[in-house]
């Protein structure tokens, strides 16, 4: 392989569940940067939405499903990594949107591995924080701290949803966590590009001694930080596909009353009343957004969403049937018009504040 004359940038993207990181992601690559970009999208679940909210622009959108980045999939990450370098246009700069349940420590250190090093310069980890729900998420507080403490760049989102006095006792305990940070206080992630790609925050990072021997190994073996990985025991997901549609009403009803234990869900709905549109579903915690989009294009209607919530809450069959029981026959249609953009709030959902047994702790 040929060595490129300057190691590729990788701006490594992450936060916790619906803090806005594909929000970010497409304000980047909607910016007029000039660079070759390709972009590495990893979904915890087995159906990768994020990859599909990914807005079309340029840029080579590449999917990473059905494990994380950090850790189950990280050979994967390894070899597209690998496989961007042989093209005969490689990317002139790398992102990589990790799950919402990821370590970035992890990831950054695969870049930091000898075979990478020389093909990849690690520019930055960027941490996204939802402001409303950042301290209403106990059971996840540990992983939350990881996330933030890995960050040369914090962007304190939502901004909009909390008061000013909050806004500031945030910030100070993010500067806690992470005293050399940059925190860039924002609303739907608006944050200038120059303060964010190509600032080479990182290159003072080396890989820890140990990592190097264990690379030369086995490239799992990357428990530095002494973080229980089994991401699997800390959040359960549920994913749903169909291929006919629900109506807008019968949908709302069964989204209003999912179980509370369910903190995220996202997809993309095909709604009777606008069947020729592909429709977002957006739920962090109690609020919810659907979204009238774009054309489903050459893609079938096709209902695809993943729910993500507390281990051992979620009654798959009990979903199932709920939403089953609102999809209506295709040629049934409807012609009643709908509002573009649909914001709901669920009831008594404040957060993923604690389980039924009192058990907060998921990441050790
Ligand atoms: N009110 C408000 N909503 C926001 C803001 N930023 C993002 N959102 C909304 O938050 C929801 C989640 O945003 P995403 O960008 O998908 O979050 P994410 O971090 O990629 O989520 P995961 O894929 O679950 O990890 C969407 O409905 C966004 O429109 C903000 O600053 N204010």
């Amino acid at each position: 392989m040929e060595v490129p004359q300057q190691p590729i940038p990788v701006t490594i993207l992450t936060g916790f569940l619906g803090a806005g990181k594909t929000t970010l992601l497409n304000r980047i690559l909607k910016a007029d940067h000039g660079l070759r970009v390709a972009v590495l999208v990893n979904d915890f679940g087995s159906i990768n939405i994020d990859a599909q909210l990914v807005i079309d622009v340029e840029s080579e959108t590449i999917s990473l499903a059905n494990g994380c980045v950090c850790c189950t999939i990280r050979d994967d990450l390894l070899q597209t990594a690998f496989t961007l370098l042989e093209r005969p246009q490689p990317p002139e700069y790398l992102i990589i949107e990790a799950s919402g349940v990821s370590d970035p420590w992890a990831i950054a250190d695969t870049f930091l591995l000898p075979e990478l090093r020389t093909y990849f310069r690690l520019d930055s980890v960027i941490t996204v924080i939802d402001a409303e729900y950042v301290h209403r998420q106990p059971s996840y507080e540990s992983l939350i701290v990881e996330q933030i403490s890995a960050a040369d760049i914090v962007v304190l989102n939502k901004i909009d949803l909390v008061p000013s006095d909050q806004l500031t006792e945030l910030e100070a305990w993010v500067r806690r966590i992470v005293p050399q940070a940059r925190i860039l206080p924002a609303m739907y992630a608006d944050v200038p590009l120059r303060l964010l790609l190509d600032v080479g925050r990182l290159q003072h990072r080396m890989p820890l001694p140990h990592l190097v021997v264990a690379a030369e190994s086995d490239h799992h073996d990357h428990d530095h930080h002494d973080h229980d990985h089994d991401h699997g025991s800390a959040f359960a997901t549920w994913s749903y596909v169909a291929d006919q549609p629900f109506t807008l009403h019968a949908f709302r009803r069964v989204i209003l009353d999912l179980p509370p234990a369910i903190f995220r869900a996202k997809g993309l709905v095909y709604l009777a009343e606008v069947p020729q549109r592909r429709a977002v579903l957006q739920l962090v915690g109690s609020r919810v957004q659907v979204t009238v989009g774009e054309p489903w294009g050459n893609q079938p209607p096709q209902t695809q969403m993943v729910f993500i919530g507390l281990p051992g809450q979620l009654d798959e069959t009990t979903l199932r049937s709920a939403f089953d029981r609102c999809l209506i026959e295709h040629e049934a249609g409807t012609t009643e018009s709908v509002a573009l953009q649909q914001t709901w709030q669920r009831p008594q959902v404040s957060s993923a504040n604690s389980n039924a047994d009192g058990d907060q702790s998921i990441v050790s």
